[in-house]
This record gives structure tokens, sequence and C-alpha cells, in this order.
């Protein structure tokens, strides 16, 4: 496909019930202005003006006290990466701040703070923790999230929350090939001051394996931002020492190797220097105990347990899961602080407008356990999409039934699997599969592919997910030893995000117990109920071409555009 320059100037255009945006990739002049805000908080008629994502906006505001009774919103964006959900999530949250500014303040750190500019806040934060460099998006969330505007019997905006689904932690301790981690270690890298610096253990020009491409500078690299977001949202300069400290000790962590010792019953050596010493002091836990940690598996036998030196292999993915449960326990008491800072008290608002801006429809070429879940996602909201707007009689949905249904399905399968105390086998269980779900017509698989895996046609297309790895995915194991190492840690925000996991769950579930699938199956399950209460607006972003150059768009795309401007909406 080559690339050709087309005159684009309208970047929105409705296409039947939904509002769809053309990425510009650059920012373009006045379109989103506070005067235009105005505009269209104002006008008689919103819909008689030029479409835009503040038509959208402004309808579901009025909606809510539209009918007699006050209904609540949700704002669906969609897309694939890159496509622009963030950016209009974001957009969007700016129109309520302004049209609906209320008088509330709120106290924080001596200062008084605007409920409005703390809601706003919480992006910085989110996005540095959430957000990385990928080969399609410099900031693609790896989350998807929902939050939830909450207005009073005004319609004033005076609070917020926010739930989050699917952090990709992989991506700490594995970043893909060519892309980057999260943006908040970049940002400490390159923000800190020399005491942070020697606080840190991380001196100018050290190099760390987890930081891939730190030579690239983004305007995402914006430490003091970040910083700043904190400060205003009530994170005291001490919780952001501790927050810091964590995540510079799970940089040091991925430094440490391990080689093999000659004999299979003895200890791996630990190749780094330091052997984990910078990482254990910045996570405030004994050194010798982490050494041990990674390298020794407790046996349990009856009430006896036997210790077992692990092979290089286990060593490191132990050390890979620590950073993970770290990073991705931190983001959660993230989210939860958040909440806390922005959430209104139940007898201040009565009414929401919800933004959805969910991952979009993946299909690579390797497919696993998270596209799995992204594309149940997708076909959930579909499903919704259809129901609620072509008021199509509930159709079957077999490929849901296929993914999610009882007695069997693909989850169920997967899960019942992942509770066999026993490593995998990747050709049975694709047998396994094959024999309960051969009645599906939405499921296939290619006999002469060497890869055990499945197919599932989606609404979308076909996609192949790789069988090998994915029940170990769905366990999403964590060695018992780990969590203890951290109880006992020092640094009080690791030990609280640690020791409360376990206590708060009496039936010792803990963090390894729920399943991935069943967990996000819940999730996503009472989202569903949500906005299944709100009237829906769709707003479908498209990426006009594949390397984010601006106000490039591809015929393809534009062809795409112009049938969708022209009112037809297909699947893509
Ligand atoms: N309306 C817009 N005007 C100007 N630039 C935009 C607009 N929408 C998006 N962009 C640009 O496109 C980039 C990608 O958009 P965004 O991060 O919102 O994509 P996304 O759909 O959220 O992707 P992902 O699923 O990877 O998170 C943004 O960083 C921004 O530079």
């Amino acid at each position: 496909i080559s690339d050709e320059h087309y005159n684009v100037k309208v970047f929105y255009t409705h296409a039947g019930c939904t509002l769809v945006a053309l990425n510009p990739f650059q920012p373009i002049p006045d379109l989103y202005s506070l005067d235009v805000m105005k505009e269209y908080h104002c006008a008689p008629q919103p819909k008689e003006f030029k479409p835009h994502i503040f038509i959208v906006a402004e309808e579901a505001y009025r909606n809510v006290r539209g009918q007699l009774e006050p209904v609540n919103q949700s704002l669906v964006v969609s897309g694939e990466s890159g496509a622009g959900k963030t950016w209009t999530s974001r957009c969007l949250m700016k129109y309520y701040a302004t049209v609906a500014a209320s008088s509330s303040v709120v106290k924080s750190q001596n200062t008084v703070e605007r409920i409005e500019r703390r809601v706003l806040d919480s992006n910085p934060i989110m996005e540095a923790f959430g957000n990385a460099c990928t080969l399609r998006n410099n900031n693609s969330s790896r989350f998807g999230k929902y939050i939830q505007l909450q207005l009073d019997r005004c319609q004033l905006l005076v609070g917020a929350s926010v739930q989050t689904y699917l952090l990709e932690k992989t991506r700490v301790a594995c970043p893909p090939d060519n892309e980057r981690n999260f943006h908040i270690f970049y940002q400490m890298m390159k923000g800190a001051t020399d005491e942070q610096r020697k606080e840190w253990k991380m001196p100018r020009g050290q190099r760390f394996t987890w930081l891939p491409k730190s030579e690239k500078t983004l305007e995402e690299d914006c430490f003091h931002e970040t910083v700043e977001a904190m400060v205003h949202l009530g994170i005291n300069a001490e919780r952001q020492r501790q927050i810091f400290r964590i995540l510079a000790g799970i940089l040091q962590l991925g430094n440490v190797n391990f080689s093999s010792s000659a004999d299979e019953s003895q200890l791996c050596n630990l190749d780094e220097q330091s052997k984990g010493i910078g990482s254990a002091e910045l996570l405030c836990v004994p050194a010798e105990e982490l050494q041990t940690c990674l390298r020794v598996r407790t046996l349990k036998a009856g009430k006896q347990s036997v210790l077992k030196p692990c092979p290089q292999a286990e060593c490191s993915m132990r050390r890979d899961c620590l950073a993970k449960v770290i990073y991705a326990q931190l983001f959660e008491w993230l989210v939860t602080f958040i909440n806390n800072s922005i959430c209104a008290d139940e007898s201040m608002w009565c009414n929401f407008i919800g933004v959805l801006d969910v991952y979009g429809f993946e299909c690579f070429h390797i497919n696993n356990l998270e596209q799995l879940c992204i594309n149940y996602a997708n076909e959930k909201l579909q499903q919704h999409f259809v129901a609620h707007y072509l008021r199509a009689q509930q159709e079957e949905y077999v490929c849901l039934d296929l993914i999610e249904g009882s007695p069997v399905s693909v989850f169920s399968l997967l899960n019942e699997e992942s509770r066999l105390n026993r490593v995998s086998d990747t050709k049975t269980f694709r047998t396994r599969l094959e024999k309960e779900l051969c009645g599906n017509a939405n499921i296939s698989w290619d006999k002469f592919s060497k890869e055990p895996h499945f197919t599932v046609a989606h609404y979308a297309g076909k996609v192949n997910y790789q069988i090998q790895g994915m029940v170990e995915k769905n366990k999403d194991p964590v060695p018992p030893e780990l969590i203890s190492l951290l109880q006992k840690s020092d640094n009080p925000l690791l030990h609280q995000i640690f020791t409360d996991k376990e206590t708060e769950n009496p039936t010792n579930k803990g963090l390894s117990k729920v399943t991935v699938v069943s967990k996000f199956k819940n999730s996503l399950e009472s989202l569903m109920r949500i906005l299944h209460t709100t009237t829906p607006h769709y707003t479908r972003c498209i990426k006009p071409n594949p390397d984010c150059k601006p106000l490039t768009f591809q015929k393809e795309e534009v062809d795409m555009w112009r049938l969708t401007a022209t009112g037809f909406f297909g699947k893509r």
C-alpha cells in the first residue's frame, strides 16, 4: 500500500449511531479550545454543528437530565492501538472538568485543590505507570480503564472513580523486542536529581537490562509532571520516596543473572557483582533472603518442608515473577489511592457519566491468553452494541458461549487445567479442547500446524491462539516464598501492599489462586452490568496510517472514512 497525502480537514463524522474520529497525529489548532467547548455547550442544538467529540460529550451531559428520571450515561471509546482512544478520553474528561466545574474544593498538603484538577491529574500518573512506547504507539496504554465522572443534583462534577483492567505486567521484566518498559522508569532515569540518583543507585549512564531504548527521548518522559500530579493528589513526599525506591529496586533486580552450578543439587551462582544486594537494599528486604528466595524452592510434604535448588531457568522466572508481582500490586495500590483521592462521598453525587477506554481487537502473528482476554472483551462490547443500537433480537452469541459459557468453554477448560497440580501438556490440552468443543462452529484447528493452537472466528475475524504457555499464564503463580519475603520489607508501602493482600482474603486465596480468566470475566461482567443500566454512546477512533505520521492518510483508510461518512459502518 502506498502512502498518499490526502487533504483531510474534517476529523469527525457520524456513522449511524457512532461518532467516528480520525487521528490527525498532530495537534489541530483550535479544535479543542475552551471557546469551542463553550460553543458546543451553549448551543441550543449542538447536533446541528460540525461533527465533533464535544457533540457526544454534550449530548450525554444533557441526556442525564433529559428524561423524567435521570439516566446515567456511558461513552465507549474503541479503536486499535494508536487510534486515539486515550486522547479522546482525556478530551472528554477535560470537557466535563470545564463545563461542569463545581466549586468543590479538597484539601491536599496545605493547598486547596479543585476537584476537577484532581480528576485530570489522575491521567499523568496512570499514564506514567500504565503506558509504554510500543511499535504501534509511543504512548500506548497497557491496561483498560473505565472512569466514572460523578455529578451532583445540579449536574456539577463532584468526583470520579477509576476501574482498571488487565495491566500488562509482563512488560516490567520482559519488554517486547524494540519496545520500551513503562514510562515511569525512563522518567526517573532522566528526571532524577543527583541526590535521587544516589539513593536509587542510578548513576548517569548506568545500564539496566529491563530498560531497553533508554537513549530515546519522548515527550512522555516528563518526571516532574508525574511528581506534580502526585502532589496534587495527596501522595506526600515520604510516600513518593517509598514508591520510587521500589521502582529502583525492580530495575536493579533486572540486572541479576544466574548461571548453573556444575552440580544440580547445588544453588545456581549469582552472576552480577552486587549479587542482588542493591535490589535488596532498595526493596528493604534482607539480601541473603532475597538471594535464597530466587534460587530455592520450598516443597511442602505434609508438615515438613523440603528445600530444593532451582535450575537456572527457574531462578530467572522467579526473579521476573518478583518484579511483576511488585509492579502489579504497586499499580493497584496507586489506583486505589487515586480513587480515595477523587471519589466523592456517596451522598454528594447522584448520577454519572462513564468513559470506557478499552483495547481494540488484536490479532498478531502469535496470540496468547492476553489477546484471548482482550478479544473476549471486544466480543462482549460488540454484543452490547448490537443489542442496544440495532435493537436486534438477542441473537445467540455462539462465540461468547464458546469462550466463557458453561458447562464447557475455552475458559472453563483452561480453569480446570490450571487447577490441576501438574505441568500442563500442550498437546493433551489441545486434544481435550477439540474433544469438548468440537460441536461449536466458531472454533477450528489446523491439523497440520506444528504449534498446537486453536482458531476462534470472532465477529471481527479469525484469530489463531497459541496453546503453549496459556495454562501457566492463566495460573499466574507466585511462589509463596516471594510473598513472605516482601511482607518482611522495611519499606512501609511494600510491606503494606503485600500484607493487606493476604489478610483481606480469609479464605486464603491470596494472590495466586484466582485464575486470570476468572478474575477478568468477573470484572468484565460487573462492567457490563453497569453499562446495561446506562445510555451508551459509541465513539470509534481510526488510525489513518500505521506509522503514526502526522496528517497522512492511506488510501485504504480514507476510503473507509468516506464510506463511514456516507453512513456505512462495517465490521472493522
Ligand atoms: N485528536 C487528536 N489530535 C491530535 N493528536 C492526536 C489525536 N488523537 C490522537 N492523537 C495522537 O495519537 C497518539 C496516539 O493516540 P492514543 O494514545 O490516544 O491512542 P490509543 O488508541 O489510546 O492507543 P493504545 O491502545 O495503544 O493506548 C497520541 O499520542 C497523540 O499524539
